[in-house]
């Protein structure tokens, strides 16, 4: 769940840009980058790690110009290794630079078209760089020199036709401008907003709209499923629908756990859906959990507070900070490795032992994924002296993988893959288990906008909205990217990808 940033400015944008990149820093803590250009040449700087340390005074002053892009990484294709850092650039045709965020479902096809109908060879394992060349090879069919917003539209219907999968992708073109655009399924976030200046308008694209807020943007709108938005140097705006049959169907999953609680996506506030998530699942739990009782509800911060505060509030018991979360460790769940996630829950929080000795404590989660948290927080409560541990999901049982931009690629190291409600609850060590419904997380979201009729909700009910997806297909994703082999080939891409272009140190 990559982030992803645009500016077309009156004056110097990197600063914003840098801005814009840290509040989205939850949606990707692998790799940071930023491209500007400034007299028609590109300026990049990106590489491993987050943004308040990928990006040095030095590289700030390099990275000179009024317009540019960048990119957090949260890597779901190729490796984590920095050449598959973004933004990616191409030369041909006028020089480009594109950043994306999502996952491609075609992306093998993907390569030998470009190498067979292009001669376009793609040095890395990235889906994004691929996205990247069959625009490029898109736009490069226009005769002129100077694009028009319609021949940029036409090179973006093109890449509709091609690609599938979900992109919020950015691009700036040399000479021209800034051009966003959105899969016509709408899968990932991308709004923009403006902001006046005395020397004119300026315009931001980002994944979501607090990026806007931090960088005193105005939101204006959501980009639209299949939508391009075209913004020239000088700040002109044009925008078209650019796909045959567009969809609204955005990841429910962006709600339950990636994005802030402050932002609002496709008109729904996340907030606002997380409290309608709490209220959702206090009055099952009321419902199905008459006879049991809870004397807390203790969330396991950070993204679950909102709703485990509405719980509290549906139930009509105290709600408590149990858990003391570490403000220097991010998120666990984006991490790349199990090893890795493992480690951190103990690191990040810890319990206040008070608030656990000697009672039934109700702990709640947005989700429970790998159950990476819930058994080692689950254990923690125990330790602390709960007398009895009760846990609740404010999502379904995840049983599916994913092939839009959550890295969950193997069924098998989902918890609830296969299992049933007691076994999930002996596997993490808790007296009583409990998951939102399916339905009730959809109304609880989709309160905000009565307009979306189908959400994106494929790990939770295997049904894939871009209707490519096929058990071979999960078969094969599994096998390259599980655990094991993601371990094996990030070692690989170190050694071998050094043509790459990335920032200078
Ligand atoms: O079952 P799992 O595989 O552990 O995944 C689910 C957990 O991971 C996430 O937390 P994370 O620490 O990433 O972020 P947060 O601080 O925003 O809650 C999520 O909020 C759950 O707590
Ligand atoms: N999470 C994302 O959006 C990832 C974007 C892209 N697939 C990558 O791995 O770099
Ligand atoms: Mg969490």
């Amino acid at each position: 769940m990559c982030g992803i940033v645009g500016i077309v400015g009156t004056s110097p944008v990197s600063q914003a840009l840098y801005d814009g990149l840290t509040v989205i820093q939850h949606r990707g803590q692998d790799a940071a980058g930023i491209v500007t250009i400034s007299d028609n040449k590109f300026r990049l700087r990106k590489g491993n790690g987050l943004v308040k340390d990928v990006f040095h005074t030095r590289h700030m002053l390099r990275l000179q110009g009024d317009i540019g892009i960048g990119h957090v990484r949260y890597p779901t294709a190729g490796t984590s290794s920095s050449s598959e850092a973004q933004p990616f650039f191409s030369n041909s045709p006028y020089g480009i630079s594109l950043a994306h965020n999502g996952n491609l479902t075609n992306a093998e096809e993907l390569a030998k078209w470009l190498y067979n109908n292009a001669r376009r060879h793609v040095n890395t394992t990235s889906d994004s760089e691929l996205l990247l060349n069959v625009f490029a090879h898109e736009l490069q069919k226009s005769d002129s020199l100077d694009l028009t917003p319609e021949e940029i539209f036409k090179a973006v219907s093109n890449v509709h036709r091609h690609v599938r999968g979900a992109y919020a992708t950015v691009a700036l073109i040399v000479g021209h401008g800034l051009v966003a655009f959105r899969d016509p399924h709408g899968i990932r976030p991308l709004a923009f907003g403006k902001r006046e200046t005395e020397k004119g308008t300026e315009y931001m694209v980002a994944s979501e709209s607090v990026a806007l807020d931090a960088c005193d943007f105005e939101f204006i709108r959501d980009v639209a499923p299949g939508e391009a938005i075209f913004i020239t140097e000088d700040g002109q705006l044009f925008s078209q629908q650019c796909a045959q049959n567009p969809a609204y169907n955005p990841c429910i999953f962006e709600f339950v756990y990636f994005a802030r609680p402050d932002s609002t996506m496709d008109k729904m506030s996340v907030y606002g859906s997380r409290v309608e998530m709490g209220t959702a699942l206090g009055k099952k739990i009321s419902r199905e959990w008459e006879e049991d009782q809870i004397d807390v509800v203790i969330p396991i911060p950070e993204t679950s507070c909102d709703i485990a505060l509405q719980i509290a509030n549906e139930l009509n018991i105290p709600y408590r900070q149990g858990f003391v979360k570490n403000r220097y460790v991010g998120r666990t769940f984006i991490m790349p490795g199990q090893a890795e996630r493992k480690k951190s829950v103990r690191r990040k929080l810890n319990a206040i032992g008070a608030e656990f000795k000697g009672k039934n404590v109700l702990l709640v989660d947005d989700s429970i994924v790998r159950g990476t948290t819930s058994g080692q927080i689950i254990e923690m409560a125990r330790k602390a002296g709960a007398k009895k541990v009760y846990f609740a999901s404010a999502a379904p049982e995840v049983r599916f993988p994913n092939v839009y931009g959550i890295d969950m690629p193997s069924a098998n190291e989902l918890i609830a893959h296969g299992r049933e409600n007691e076994d999930i609850c002996e596997l993490i060590g808790a007296d009583k288990l409990i998951y939102q419904d399916l339905e009730d997380l959809i109304s609880a979201v989709g309160k905000g906008n009565k307009d979306i009729k189908e959400f994106e909700t494929s790990v939770f009910n295997g049904h894939y909205i871009t209707q490519d997806i096929d058990h071979d297909y999960l078969e094969q994703l599994d096998a390259l990217r599980n655990n094991d082999t993601k371990e094996d080939s990030d070692k690989e891409a170190d050694s071998i990808l050094d043509l790459h272009n990335e920032g200078a140190e």
